[in-house]
């Protein structure tokens, strides 16, 4: 691992792909990551929602990230060019991928090493992330079309949304809208996450106005949950997602048990031809989902999840020699990865003084 970080560059250092696994389900009794990813869950609000959401919450020390998008994108190509053995089935037909696929790719920090040794912790876990590789979605699927209602409840579970979107144009790659357009593949995403975010706003919003409740405390937040939600469901029917909504501490805090789907951080994943990879910004299709992620509040990563896929069956020692030919000198995962650690805000964690308190359980 050592020798292929030095290889891809600093893009890639600290990254290690490892096995599709299921994380431990337990903190271990002494580590340096499950504090500070525990606090970090609590802090962005999440940690109420990773043990409260969903069928399958559990404590996890893992931060989950869902692969999203339109069939046939190339989700489970990603997915498997990031996760060691990732045994997705990545093939040239819509709604290949029916049961989600998981895998943990863990990422250490130079600094927690550091910490770990003044802090002389028995055990260094580093952090990692979760990836779930959905099924893709379609139109309609808030209303069932595709795979859809079993779509959605694959995102609620997760804490933050990789959005894979073709930017590579190729005839024998079918595209289930019969032509390769970002934007309109965005927006039917961010559409089906819309709907199905409002028609949970409306449910609960009938449910708190018939609500009886004596109790001054739960009142209180009934009535925040109330002004948030309302705040939000006028954001969604302009077509912008919850995320992007400005609201006070306590209404966040009585919305997040809802998992709203469109509150998630999403990063968008170009996903281009190994031609553009050199000179991405050629290709009008990434500044378009360039345009959109800004637009929409989001983070965004170039990648091509091919390249990606045949790198990762290559011997180390011939990858730089591959991304060279390709005139590039770093492996877009690094920077996915990186982008995803930003998004999620753990930097801070490492560098902020009384925060790195957090590390020592
Ligand atoms: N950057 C790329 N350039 C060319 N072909 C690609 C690229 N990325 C993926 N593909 C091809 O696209 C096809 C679909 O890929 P994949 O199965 O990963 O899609 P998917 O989004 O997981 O689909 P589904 O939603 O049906 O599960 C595969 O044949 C794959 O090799
Ligand atoms: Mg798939």
């Amino acid at each position: 691992m050592a020798t292929m970080s030095r290889a891809l560059g600093s893009a890639f250092a600290g990254f290690t792909r490892t096995p599709t696994m299921t994380p431990p389900t337990t903190f271990p009794p002494q580590c340096t990551s499950s504090a500070l990813l525990l606090h970090w869950h609590r802090s962005r609000g999440s940690g109420a929602r990773r043990f409260a959401c969903g069928r399958n919450a559990r404590i996890s020390m893992s931060l989950r990230a869902g692969i999203v998008g339109l069939p046939n994108v190339g989700k489970s190509t990603l997915f498997n060019a990031i996760v060691e053995n990732g045994k997705a089935q990545a093939a040239n037909f819509p709604f290949c991928t029916i049961n989600p696929n998981v895998g943990v790719v863990a990422i250490p920090d130079a600094r927690l090493h550091v910490l770990s040794k003044l802090s002389k912790s028995q055990q260094t876990i580093p952090t990692s992330i979760e990836l779930v590789d959905i099924a893709g979605l379609v139109k309609g699927a808030s209303k069932g079309e595709g795979l859809g209602n079993q779509f959605l409840s694959n995102i609620r579970e997760v804490d933050s949304i990789l959005q894979v979107v073709r930017c590579f144009e190729d005839d024998d790659i079918v595209h289930v809208n019969g032509k390769v357009d970002p934007k309109s593949d965005i927006d039917v995403i961010n559409l089906e996450l819309i709907f199905c975010d409002l028609e949970q706003i409306e449910k609960r919003l009938d449910k708190l106005k018939k609500s009886k409740t004596k109790d001054q405390q739960v009142k209180v937040k009934e009535q925040a949950e109330k002004s948030g939600l309302e705040k939000i469901q006028t954001a969604l029917m302009d077509g912008k997602p919850a995320r992007s909504v400005e609201l006070a501490d306590h209404e966040k805090e009585a919305i997040q048990h809802l998992c709203l789907l469109t509150m998630k951080p999403v990063i968008y994943v170009a996903n281009v031809t190994e031609s553009d990879l050199a000179e991405p910004d050629g290709n009008p299709h990434v500044k378009e989902v360039a345009k959109l992620a800004t637009d929409l509040q989001s983070g965004m990563v170039t990648i091509s999840a091919q390249v990606e896929a045949e790198l990762s069956e290559l011997p180390i020692e011939e990858r730089v020699e591959y991304l060279k030919s390709l005139g590039v000198t770093e492996s877009g995962l690094g920077n996915l990865v990186k982008a995803t650690y930003d998004l999620l805000g753990l930097r801070t964690y490492f560098t902020t003084g009384d925060k790195v308190n957090l590390l020592y359980c």
